[in-house]
């Protein structure tokens, strides 16, 4: 039996928490590959040493002293290694990044350092072997991940270690120039891991007993959720369910090897499997709700739109050469609404509807800003009749007024478009309807 364990960086955040982890590893001989992520946040106004290292390298490139911010992220190592009763040093490595970040050697090699350190303290910890992920996890110029090579190089390597520590959310391309994975992708690296060992289950180590049927930061004490299949999952994942990253799904599904979501401070818990399918009936009609604030939309009239072949072609690629996904486009006979992201769309607004114009000649163009999109995701909706009437129910009684909503042609989710101000709101509606009710 062979287990690749990542522990977040809550669960890594101070000696107390590696402890923890330490007898969690401890406790089972198969847990023999290690991806640990850099020490997150001790308590909620605390700065995760990922963010430390972004500031501190954003001073190095602007000039400036950084040297007390180089000094507060060492500190944080240094109480770790005390707590632990280890005699590691990390002055060399301390050295050779406060050269690097003089040299300027890059915000993403910066980022990286928080999960190399954090991968020597567990090594010495454990008694494991370190690899260095920029030895293994291979990424193109452009910082996209090169998967072959890299499963190559990690089986090649692995297959020498009886056990070993890898840090997480960074790898490097051929010339050795370090990239990371976007935020949250140690969570991408034990996937890779597991896969080129062929690991019996993934396991991933974080501060919540398992994926929770919504964000518990909106509602108090959610459900957890028992099994939940990778499709249901990529969707709340996209959605906003940061519990998992979305990439991390796709190197063990290839393979079959499940993930199960535990938690470090509560390792009795079973937690979440996620599984490619399952015969466990889900508890309630959804599985999870999940969302994300920040989007707008852009809604486009014409009459007899629906005659005219090529409108909705014309209408993205618009979109497309202006450099913007779309997210989602509901359409009716003589409308088509795009919703995109506001944050890409806003800059280039203009020249996005200077474009409609001129492709597709509207009667009418119209944008609503500060809109948030839900997504409520269940296998179990497509055996069950109007689910979607008692989302609106749900949504009226609670006075939510909706924007737009779209059921995916698979039936494993509905979208639905709510004002950004509504969103915790409609969360809660949505999950009181199914969950407290039980249906
Ligand atoms: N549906 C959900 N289920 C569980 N946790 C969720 C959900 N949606 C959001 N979260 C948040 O995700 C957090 C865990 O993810 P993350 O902060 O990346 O942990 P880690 O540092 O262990 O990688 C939880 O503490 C919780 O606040
Ligand atoms: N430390 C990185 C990568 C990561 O995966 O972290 P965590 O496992 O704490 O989400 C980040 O903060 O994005």
């Amino acid at each position: 039996m062979k287990k690749v364990v990542k522990f977040g960086g809550s669960s890594l955040a101070n000696a107390e928490q590696f402890q923890k982890v330490g007898d969690i590893i401890r406790s089972d001989e198969s847990r023999r590959y290690v991806v640990p992520s850099a020490p997150g946040k001790r308590f909620d106004e605390d700065i995760k040493v990922t963010d430390m290292l972004y500031g501190c390298y954003d001073a190095a490139s602007k000039g400036e002293d950084f040297s007390d911010k180089l000094k507060a992220i060492k500190e944080r190592y240094y109480e770790i290694i005390k707590g632990l009763g280890l005699t590691l040093s990390l002055e060399d490595e301390f050295k050779k990044i406060e050269e690097d970040f003089r040299a300027q050697a890059g915000i993403q090699y910066a980022a990286s350092r928080g999960e190399f350190l954090n991968g020597k303290i567990m090594a010495a910890y454990l008694g494991y072997d370190f690899v260095d992920a920029a030895s293994v996890i291979r990424f193109d110029k452009n910082g996209n991940l090169e998967a072959e090579e890299t499963n190559k190089l990690l089986s090649k390597k692995l297959s020498k270690c009886q056990s070993a520590v890898i840090p997480g959310f960074y790898g490097a391309c051929a010339d050795g120039t370090v990239k990371t994975f976007s935020r949250g992708g140690s969570d991408v690296t034990g996937s890779l891991v597991a896969k080129a060992i062929h690991a019996d289950i993934y396991e991933n180590w974080t501060d919540v007993s398992g994926f929770l049927v919504t964000d518990p930061r909106i509602v108090h004490n959610p459900e957890p959720i028992e099994a939940i299949t990778y499709r249901e999952l990529r969707e709340l994942s996209y959605m906003g369910a940061t519990v998992l990253h979305e990439d991390a799904i796709f190197p063990v599904r290839k393979e079959g090897i499940p993930i199960n979501i535990r938690n470090t401070n509560s390792p009795e818990d079973k937690g979440t499997l996620i599984v490619e399918s399952t015969c466990k009936k889900p508890k309630f009609t959804i599985t999870g709700i999940a969302g994300k604030k920040g989007f707008c939309s852009i809604n486009i009239e014409k009459s007899m739109m629906n005659s005219e072949i090529g409108f909705g072609r014309k209408v993205l690629q618009v979109f497309e050469d202006q450099g913007i996904s779309f997210e989602h486009v509901p359409s009716g006979i003589d409308t088509m609404t795009v919703y995109v992201h506001q944050d890409e769309f806003e800059e280039k607004e203009q020249q996005v509807i200077a474009g409609i114009h001129r492709l597709v000649q509207p009667d009418f163009v119209e944008m609503e800003s500060d809109l948030a999109l839900i997504a409520v995701v269940g296998r179990g909706m497509k055996s069950q009749r109007g689910t979607a009437g008692r989302i609106f129910s749900a949504l009226a009684h609670a006075n939510v007024n909706v924007k737009m909503i779209d059921q995916g042609s698979s039936e494993l989710n509905i979208i639905i478009g709510v004002e950004n101000r509504d969103f915790e709101k409609a969360v809660r509606a949505i999950y009181d309807i199914f969950v407290l009710t039980r249906i």
